[in-house]
């Protein structure tokens, strides 16, 4: 059978001025549900990636992305699924954050990042981020 397509994906990173990074969690009924993510999503026919993640990000938690700059990319195979994530640091940002699919979210500091569950495909991911947080 061919290799299933793709899914191309905008994933943002969102860090505050306290070091805390923006995550939300999965409802049980998707992909890889109940699990913890970085806000994000599916990249559209004709769409530049910014334009993605700043429409995911608008819809799922209410802010809009002024500035952003690649971090890294993940290419994953869930075996249901083959996901390239395409991960932006998002370096401003303008809004409130509002949880509009009523999934939880928080702002988590190194220590809880680490002590939630996420995607397999996340773990490079969390490296970076993590790094980013201890920088401060
Ligand atoms: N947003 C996001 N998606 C991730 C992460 N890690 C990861 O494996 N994925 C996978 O990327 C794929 C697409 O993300 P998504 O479900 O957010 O797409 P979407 O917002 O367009 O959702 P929809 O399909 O419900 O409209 C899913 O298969 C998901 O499991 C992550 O940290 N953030
Ligand atoms: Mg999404």
């Amino acid at each position: 059978m061919p290799e299933a397509k793709q899914v191309h994906v905008a994933v943002a990173v969102v860090i505050n001025t306290t070091a805390q990074v923006l995550i939300s969690k999965r409802a049980e009924h998707q992909h890889q549900g109940g699990l913890w993510e970085f806000p994000g999503g599916k990249v559209e026919a004709g769409e530049t990636l910014l334009s993605a993640l700043d429409r995911e990000l608008h819809e799922e938690l209410n802010l809009h992305v002024d500035s952003a700059e690649p971090l890294l990319s993940v290419s994953h195979n869930y075996g249901d699924k083959q996901v390239l994530l395409d991960v932006w640091q998002v370096t401003r940002f303008h809004g409130e954050v509002q949880a509009n699919e009523g999934q939880q979210w928080l702002w988590a500091d190194i220590t809880k990042l680490q002590s939630l569950d996420f995607p397999a495909a996340n773990v490079p991911i969390l490296e970076v981020v993590e790094k980013l947080l201890a920088r401060g």
